[in-house]
């Protein structure tokens, strides 16, 4: 892919959590590159691994976590040659998280306006009235009035929509260069979680961030993703641009969640879900681990873990159906009446 500006990297990470189970094999081998102005959706069931993909980018991988290999970089540097200190600054000015629950974020017995002055404070070292200045300012750029009162005001007397709106100007006030979104809209209503993602994309276009989006949603994210990964049990197993995925899609996976989108599915039938559960990531089997949920699956699915198939210089996909030995295999039908459909309206239409 044709990278720019490259704020951060992931290069072939593995994550394992150790519990009293056994040793999770969290994240299998991921690699992914943050670019200014970008937004990369990451999609999966869960359990496949977001979470800790995400957490880890900012150094908060649970107890009993840790990296066995690979690398992150930030600035073509890899976090392991940072001192303490530059870590800490790099977390405090240059990456912030975003959560489903806003109050993650915010402390309960503080005014917003304070903690949001504290956090500029902090981060860009200057006065507290110019602090607050720049606090009812953010205030004003997440869609929230700037006046005393809110500025005064305590974040539970705010609805989730706007304590989430204040989360987003708390992430904002460090400007940071990487935003992570771990499933932000998820606990609020469909018209509030539409404000938010356009708010999001409203503030990418002015701070030029990085943002990794994690969701379940793929119809969510392809509002706002320049690309999508498609996460399965800890590996990305397909990965390209939105209108790629959605009109090119090649792995089973992608198949199959694509095919669960309520909008794809005609009226009066069944809605179609995925069978089965996610497996286990302790001591997991080698192969295609979404070979013992699908239909397409080949022998050798379950022997060797596929490599990644350049589908185009945008597209890549870990599916032993790309090797040219491979019989041939369409995606279900259904799926490539919706996708002709999709073709027909939206063609030019996804978020590039
Ligand atoms: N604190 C923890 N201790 C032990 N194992 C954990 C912990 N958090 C997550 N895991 C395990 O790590 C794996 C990846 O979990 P992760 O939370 O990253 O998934 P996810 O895709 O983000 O799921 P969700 O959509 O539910 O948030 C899972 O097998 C999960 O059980």
């Amino acid at each position: 892919m044709d990278k720019k500006d490259i704020i951060a990297k992931i290069d072939n990470l593995h994550i394992d959590i150790k519990t009293q189970a056994g040793i999770i094999q969290a994240v299998r081998g991921v690699s992914l590159d943050f670019e200014a102005h970008k937004t990369i959706g990451l999609i999966g069931e869960s359990g496949s691994g977001k979470s800790m993909m995400a957490r880890t980018l900012l150094g908060l991988l649970p107890a009993g976590g840790a990296i066995t290999s690979g690398h992150i970089y930030y600035n073509n540097t890899p976090i392991e040659t940072y001192t303490q200190r530059q870590w800490r600054n790099l977390r405090g000015k240059e990456i912030a998280m975003i959560f489903q629950d806003p109050m993650h974020a915010l402390n309960p017995l503080m005014t917003i306006g304070k903690q949001l002055s504290e956090a500029i404070v902090i981060s860009q070292k200057v006065s507290w009235k110019l602090a607050k200045i720049q606090a009812l300012d953010l205030l004003k750029k997440v869609g929230l009035e700037a006046t005393p009162e809110r500025y005064h005001s305590y974040p539970h007397q705010y609805s989730g929509g706007m304590r989430q709106r204040i989360a987003i100007a708390m992430a904002l006030s460090c400007k940071p260069k990487l935003l992570i979104c771990d499933e932000p809209t998820t606990a609020l209503d469909v018209s509030t979680q539409a404000q938010i993602i356009e708010l999001i994309i409203k503030l990418q276009k002015e701070y030029g961030m990085a943002i990794l989006f994690i969701s379940h949603d793929l119809s969510l994210v392809s509002q706002m993703a320049d690309e999508i990964a498609i996460v399965y049990a800890g590996r990305i197993v397909e990965h390209a641009t939105t209108k790629e995925i959605f009109l090119q899609p090649k792995h089973p996976y992608t198949w199959a969640l694509l095919s669960a989108i309520v909008h794809f599915q005609p009226k009066n039938e069944v809605l179609y879900t995925i069978e089965g559960s996610p497996p286990l990531l302790i001591n997991p089997p080698k192969g295609d681990l979404f070979s013992y949920r699908s239909e397409y699956a080949l022998d050798i699915d379950f022997q060797e873990n596929p490599p990644f198939f350049e589908v185009s210089p945008t597209h890549r996909v870990a599916s032993w159906l790309q090797d040219p030995r491979a019989p041939s295999v369409t995606m279900p039908k259904l799926l490539q009446k919706q996708i002709q459909i999709l073709r027909s309206q939206q063609e030019g239409n996804f978020h590039e």
